[in-house]
């Protein structure tokens, strides 16, 4: 609720004249029933037409002012609740923009999604109506009351007699109501969460011949969306019933004493006609609150979960931390890392490159390497040990400076729904000179230039219009137009055929001299020109030093090299 009080507060003139508005129209509403009873008791019995022509002509101004007024007051609040939604979506959006890879794991994507589209759709519509009922619904219930006071004291007693019980049934519903519908929200989650995996995979799930299997988990995922919303319908549905119930006792009781009271001459038919019309406006009345309660539940519980992504805080604090003097570019000083606490992924890993320097990994798959990166670039923050990039911890380089200094290509990057300029260029405004650079650097030209409209030919999401050839050198392209300090190609060249490898090696080396390359590769022949290379296992190092050195020295670098090269020691 706070959350919500929050991104209507910018708004409160706008949304005080709406109510304002709402209010007048409403009070022309109310007014309308008791023109009526002095039409019918004073008006009439006097039989003049004029004066009767007169206040029939104010009913009809009345009821108009009431519509009018109520339709521009709900088109100003669904004014407010779209401007007020819209700084939500954006501020949600902002944050999981800038949350850190591990507070994204900890959530998971699909529920990000659904917070960032269902749940803001939620707080919207609770916005909204709050406008639109939240103020005319009491009105029409305390003005109703007031009236029918006015009327006869008597028969609203017996009206009121019936609020003790709809307010307790209100409080026990909406507390057994918010808790079904967060679950529900959380269902939601898991259901884009299959959607997703099936889009994503559908190339995987035909080839397996598995959409019998995945529409069977979709099914159990939707069977369980279901549930939940059956369960929080249901105890919603209970309200409307148990409200008729209550009101429509009293209603009987209301008529059994009017009956009484006109009878006994207490009191006159027109008023009984116009206590049966403000019964009606108070019954409805009663009625949206409750529907009130209803929407709230779930705006409340859609907001609770956006509110804890807001207040989710920056974990990878920037530190003040000395410098230390060297000559090194990147060192890892025995650094040991685990995800999540559970068993380590990196064991004591020291290496030291030099500016200019090529550093080459290679080691089985989930021996750690792409994790190395990931800790370089501090995406997520080391246990043990330090990292250093010339000498500065980096945990003490504010996070832009620092990404600013990777151009990275990871192993399964991310290409838009763009055209190849703006893939490679990502919103960084370089020139087309430096574009068509490191296109030709990439070895992205010959593709390039074979399509009719070269650089602004579109590519799909994910790049699924390309080979993976294709897009492997679209991202390295992107990683290397920003003339980076440090170059990370993350098994960027395992979809390119020998000899295109070659050429962006020798592409790389003669034109990125002072930049500080780091190449992660399975095959032997892309990083045994390197300075260092090193052999990971099982997140250990086991083996430093460069091809000659290791072929010598390490066994498991020479298997490799048997198995890939056919053992001799190849130069290219
Ligand atoms: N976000 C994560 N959460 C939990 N565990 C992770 C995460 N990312 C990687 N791991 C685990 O860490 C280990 C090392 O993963 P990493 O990606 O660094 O290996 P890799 O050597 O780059 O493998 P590959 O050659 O297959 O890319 C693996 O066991 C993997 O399951």
């Amino acid at each position: 609720m706070k959350l919500i009080l929050h991104y209507i507060r910018p708004y409160v003139s706008k949304m005080s004249f709406g109510l304002m508005i709402k209010f007048i129209g409403t009070i022309m509403d109310l007014l309308l029933p008791w023109i009526l009873a002095h039409i019918i008791d004073n008006v009439i019995p006097l039989k003049d037409t004029h004066l009767i022509l007169y206040w029939g002509l104010a009913m009809l101004l009345a009821s108009v002012t009431a519509v009018v007024f109520n339709i521009v007051a709900n088109r100003m609040a669904s004014a407010v609740a779209r401007d007020s939604t819209e700084t939500l979506r954006h501020d949600l959006f902002e944050k999981i923009a800038y949350l850190s890879a591990n507070q994204i794991d900890k959530y998971g994507v699909s529920t990000l999604v659904s917070r960032l589209t269902t749940d803001t759709y939620n707080v919207n519509t609770t916005i909204g109506r709050m406008q639109r009922i939240g103020i005319r619904a009491p009105i029409l219930l305390l003005g109703g009351i007031l009236v029918t006071l006015k009327l006869d004291p008597v028969l609203t007693l017996v009206l009121l007699a019936a609020m003790p019980f709809i307010v307790i049934t209100v409080y026990f519903i909406s507390k057994i109501g918010i808790p079904q519908f967060s679950q529900l929200q959380t269902e939601v989650d898991h259901l884009i969460q299959i959607v997703r995996e099936n889009i994503t995979g559908a190339r995987v799930i035909k080839a397996l011949s598995k959409e019998q299997y995945e529409n069977r988990r979709f099914e159990a995922t939707n069977e369980k969306v279901v549930v939940a919303e059956t369960k929080a319908n249901l105890t919603m549905a209970i309200n409307s019933p148990l409200m008729n119930l209550i009101l429509n006792i009293s209603l009987t009781l209301v008529i059994l004493v009017s009956a009484y009271r006109v009878n006994a001459g207490m009191t006159q038919p027109g008023v009984i006609i116009a206590f049966m019309s403000y019964f009606t406006i108070i019954l409805n009345a009663m009625l949206s609150i409750t529907r009130i309660f209803v929407i709230m539940s779930r705006g409340i519980a859609s907001a609770d979960r956006i509110e804890i992504i807001l207040n989710e805080e920056e974990d990878l604090q920037l530190m003040k931390l000395d410098m230390i003097e060297t000559e090194q570019h990147i060192e890892f000083e025995h650094v040991s890392f685990a995800y999540y606490h559970q068993k380590n992924t990196l064991n004591d890993i020291h290496f030291s490159v030099k500016e200019g320097e090529t550093l080459g990994i290679i080691g089985p798959t989930g021996s750690g390497k792409t994790t190395i990166i990931k800790l370089l670039m501090r995406l997520y923050d080391v246990e043990q040990g330090t990292i250093r990039i010339k000498g500065q911890n980096i945990k003490s380089i504010p996070k832009d400076e620092l990404y600013a200094m990777f151009g990275v290509a990871f192993q399964k990057d991310f290409l838009k729904t763009d055209s190849i300029q703006g893939n490679i260029d990502f919103g960084r405004g370089l020139n087309l000179n430096r574009i068509h650079q490191s296109t030709g650097f990439a070895q992205a030209d010959e593709f390039i230039d074979s399509l009719d409209d070269g650089l602004q030919h579109a590519v799909h999401a994910k790049g699924s219009n390309l080979s993976g050839g294709q897009k492997q050198r679209l991202i390295v392209s992107r990683a290397l137009a920003g003339s980076p300090d440090i170059l990370i190609l993350d098994d960027s060249s395992s979809a390119l055929d020998y000899q295109t490898d070659a050429k962006l090696r020798q592409a790389i080396h003669q034109n990125f001299k002072l930049t500080t390359k780091i190449i992660i590769a399975q095959r032997i022949s892309s990083i045994q020109h390197a300075d260092h290379i090193m052999v990971l296992e099982n997140g250990r190092i086991q083996g430093f030093g460069n091809h000659q050195t290791l072929l010598a020295s390490n066994e498991h670098y020479r298997h490799i090299n048997q198995s890939q090269m056919g053992g001799g020691i190849h130069a290219e």
